[in-house]
């Protein structure tokens, strides 16, 4: 029976790579096919490049050869603009046909629809077909492809463009290809195999994140293709693939609406600069462009260059932090406050800077003078209409000043000032004639007056007239007004010392990352300024790291984009305990109808030891399962202050031999730094990260735990986690953070005492030593 069994596999597998050689031909055949006509592309449009000119009419005499000029430029262009289409759209299709040179397929699918033949399809990165237009690959985005990952054998659902469609699926196959050559193949009745997912999970991290589309998951696979939800709300344990679903879902979305979806429509918010760095491989490996990725301190930066944005390093290691005022101003109701209190504005209330000109005594325009104006039109004049109106009155009563200013001392003296070249200039014709001096002086002291005025005029176009910092200031001064303070357990007192400590930053031209969303959305409710409605979709990864108004003021800033939000409630280093209602928060923002929630609890990043582990450390951790992969139980590693960093050398040495890539993980900056010295004078080798910007490279990092956010490495040294780190209950989502980075090996060391988070750990979940 055995005998039969291989038998049959073999010639089953010989059968298979038979198909495969015969598609892989093709492939060979159509690349050849496909670089011929790219050098020809190229090769044309150089020529045409070169005899540009010659082949165009030049003729300037007349208006209606002229005419003929520009068509035949126009022309010329057009056929240009034609052999680089071509081009183009030839050099995407070679680097797919590359890609599925390298791999054509990873899986065949048997099914038969109603009344319809048997099918067969092999499924790959890309689609393929032969010269009468059968598709011997499927790109895995396709419709039918779906079922592939979504069901078991037997009757099955999938959404095509017109509807659910049932068929029968009799076979599921997965392969490894490698050059050319079936490795292996299984047939399966999962979703997706554990073989084949367990074969992909065992091979080893590196710096750079890489695609999944040949083992999605069922559940990742709901949160690729969903094209209904407004917001698509994902909570997922460490490692159970939410990153990993947004790129396949950008890539599913680009595919699903290619024609009408670019990737500059996607946009997507990262927690740092280093992640971004960490997953920027995978949509190329997918033969999609990355969509536009930023971070939320980055979104809000750009558009204050004037002031020093709090970093995420002081963020993190701010002692001073008001947490009760933090809750205050990160919260949806403080957000609405803006709403009321801008309701108000269009009566009184709002406030003006003066403008100024030569004069560094008397303004220009009087900030009351500006008032008056703004408040001189009638009720129905909405905040928007109001700054529009003000601004071209100021304009206009810029343009009537110019004569009187004209005649001022200054222009004068500024006309003898100048070179004849610089006066040459200010004429409108070097033959422009005037009836006499006094009116080729006046003229010129006009065109001085215009020129030196546009710096007014460019003031006034920018809203320069508003004062925003004061306005922000007076906004949080009317606060006790608007919102019972006593809630959130803040005194007036209090409230108005921190009216101070904003002031203060403000005069030395800093803000903290809670200050600036408001401060940002306070001035596009007043100036009306034009928020985005070109954005289709925007994702935001680790959502449990922002607040409710930072969530609300991005909703506001692309009302027209679908949105899905991943996170763990239980990673919020940012946010800590807020971060457990920030679901019901967010949901106020979006029709009810229109959200969907969607949970993944497996985590895939560890093995079964590491996830048994970390998922005590949280309070409510049970719901976190563990992927059946085996490996050594976590250390926790007990030193004195002398030995502890030759314990690192230790693992550091056992790592290497196993292959395994280690990251050494901080709690702070500070010690990150500290460490490394510490290592470095032992002559052991490490790379500090130590900011965002920085690259990952291969080999040894230490780095602080808030920037190791998202990441992972094959070994994780978690350092100091005694006491004085890690006792206060919300630094549990921290440790748990830190620690649910490891994939193969994690280690522990302390100095002194055990973190009391680490104490209700089972003996028999980890070693101890
Ligand atoms: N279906 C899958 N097939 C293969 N590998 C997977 C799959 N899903 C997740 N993984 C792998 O598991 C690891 C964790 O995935 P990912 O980083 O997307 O998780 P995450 O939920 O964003 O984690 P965290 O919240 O901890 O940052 C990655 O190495 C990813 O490639």
């Amino acid at each position: 029976m055995v005998w039969v069994n291989i038998l049959t596999k073999k010639s089953e597998q010989q059968k298979e790579q038979e198909h495969l050689d015969h598609v892989l031909s093709l492939i060979q055949d159509r690349i050849k096919i496909v670089e011929k006509s790219i050098s020809g592309a190229q090769s044309e449009a150089q020529n045409l490049n070169a005899h540009f000119f010659d082949d165009l009419k030049l003729d300037y005499d007349g208006y209606s050869t002229s005419m003929e000029t520009a068509l035949s430029i126009h022309q010329q262009q057009q056929l240009l603009e034609e052999r680089q289409n071509a081009w183009q759209h030839a050099t995407k299709q070679l680097s797919t046909l590359q890609r599925l040179n390298k791999r054509p397929y990873f899986a065949r699918i048997d099914f038969q629809e109603q009344n319809e033949k048997p099918e067969t399809i092999y499924i790959g990165l890309g689609s393929f077909a032969d010269k009468n237009d059968q598709f011997l690959i499927y790109d895995w985005r396709a419709p039918i492809s779906s079922i592939y990952y979504d069901g078991k054998l037997g009757s099955v659902t999938y959404y095509a463009p017109d509807g659910e469609q049932e068929v029968l699926m009799t076979k599921k196959r997965q392969f490894s290809i490698k050059d050319g050559q079936i490795i292996n193949m299984f047939d399966t009745n999962e979703s997706i195999g554990d073989q084949m997912l367990i074969n992909v999970l065992n091979e080893k991290s590196s710096t750079q994140m890489k695609s999944i589309v040949t083992t999605i998951q069922r559940e990742q696979n709901k949160i690729i293709r969903n094209t209904t939800a407004d917001l698509l709300f994902v909570q997922g344990s460490a490692g159970s693939g939410k990153t990993s679903a947004i790129l396949q879902r950008i890539a599913y979305l680009l595919y699903r609406y290619r024609g009408n979806l670019v990737s500059s429509d996607v946009i997507m918010f990262s927690p740092n600069q280093l992640f971004n760095d960490y997953v920027k491989n995978v949509l190329p490996e997918m033969g999609e462009q990355n969509m536009v990725q930023m971070t939320y301190r980055q979104f809000v930066s750009r558009r204050v260059p004037a002031f020093k944005v709090e970093s995420l390093f002081d963020q993190f290691e701010d002692q001073n932090k008001n947490p009760k005022i933090a809750k205050l101003k990160d919260s949806l109701e403080f957000f609405e406050a803006i709403n009321h209190y801008s309701k108000h504005l269009i009566k009184h209330g709002v406030v003006f800077k003066n403008i100024y000109f030569k004069d560094k005594e008397k303004p220009f325009f009087d900030k009351d003078y500006i008032k008056d104006i703004y408040y001189s039109f009638n009720e129905n004049y909405n905040l928007r209409n109001r700054i529009e109106a003000t601004r071209e009155k100021l304009v206009a009563r810029l343009n009537e000043s110019i004569s009187a200013e004209a005649k001022k001392a200054w222009v004068a003296k500024y006309l003898e000032s100048i070179s004849k070249e610089e006066l040459n200039k200010l004429y409108d014709r070097p033959d422009q004639e005037f009836a006499s001096s006094t009116e080729e002086e006046r003229f010129l002291s006009k065109k001085i007056v215009i020129k030196s005025l546009k710096q007014v005029l460019r003031k006034v176009n920018a809203n320069s007239f508003f004062n925003i910092r004061a306005q922000y200031l007076a906004f949080l001064r009317a606060i006790p007004k608007m919102i019972d303070l006593q809630q959130y357990g803040i005194s007036e007192n209090e409230w108005y010392d921190h009216i101070e400590l904003v002031k203060q930053n403000f005069v030395h031209k800093q803000i903290k990352i809670t200050d600036i969303s408001s401060y940002l959305y306070l001035y596009d409710v007043i100036t009306g300024r034009r928020v985005n409605y070109e954005m289709r979709y925007a994702f935001i990864d680790e959502i449990q790291d922002y607040t409710p108004f930072q969530l609300a003021y991005l909703k506001y800033n692309f009302p027209r984009a679908k949105f899905t939000m991943l996170g763990d409630l239980n990673q919020a280093i940012f946010t800590k305990d807020d971060s457990l209602t920030l679901l019901d928060k967010v949901k106020q923002l979006f029709i009810s109808e229109k959200i969907e929630l969607i949970k993944l609890t497996k985590s895939y990043r560890s093995t079964k030891q590491i996830t048994d582990f970390t998922k005590q450390i949280l309070k409510s951790g049970e719901l976190i399962e563990a992927f059946d992969r085996n490996g050594a139980k976590p250390t926790i590693w007990h030193c004195d202050n002398a030995s502890a960093v030759h314990k690192i050398n230790d693992i550091l040495i056992a790592n290497n031999q196993e292959k395994l890539t280690t990251a050494i993980i901080t709690k702070t900056l500070e010690e990150a730094r500290d460490l490394t010295t510490k290592l470095k004078s032992e002559s052991i080798k490490v790379t500090l990260i130590a900011t965002a910007n920085q690259r990952l490279v291969p080999g040894v990092l230490v780095i602080p735990s808030y920037l190791a956010k998202g990441l992972e490495f094959d070994a994780v040294i978690a350092w100091q986690v005694n006491n004085t780190n890690y006792h206060k209950e919300d630094e549990r989502q921290l440790l748990y953070t830190i620690t649910s980075r490891a994939m193969y090996k994690l280690d522990l060391i302390y100095t002194d005492e055990l973190s009391d988070l680490l104490r209700e750990i089972k003996a028999d979940t980890c070693k101890w030593s």
